[in-house]
């Protein structure tokens, strides 16, 4: 796949989902995002991308750092916004913040 390629299916997902989250499979911060997401917010459209399992996982890790300036996964968007990773999400969800981010 071609960076251009990369960035429309990234972009595509992000555009077409309230929550993306880019994720690998085996990292314990996404299994610890993927679960407050499917804990309390089940009802909000979210799409996981596992990166480790994806043959063009790297490239889409390059293109999501040179997007959101974050190489780490999870990989969090909601509503089109960068949010961050793992932590970034259990703040707002704290703070409660996080339930108007996804109305
Ligand atoms: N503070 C971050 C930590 C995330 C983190 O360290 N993720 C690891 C995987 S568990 C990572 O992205 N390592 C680099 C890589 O997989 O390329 C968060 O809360 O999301």
């Amino acid at each position: 796949m071609t960076r251009a390629d990369i960035k429309e299916r990234v972009d595509k997902i992000i555009e077409e989902n309230k929550v993306a989250v880019f994720s690998k499979s085996y990292c314990p911060y996404c299994m610890k995002a993927k679960k407050l997401l499917q804990n309390n917010y089940s009802d909000v459209q979210t799409t996981v991308l596992e990166l480790d399992t994806e043959n063009d996982g790297a490239q889409i890790q390059d293109y999501l750092q040179e997007k959101s300036g974050q190489r780490t996964v999870p990989n969090i968007f909601i509503g089109q916004k960068h949010i961050g990773g793992s932590s970034d999400l259990a703040d707002l969800e704290n703070e409660g913040k996080l339930k108007a981010l996804m109305a």
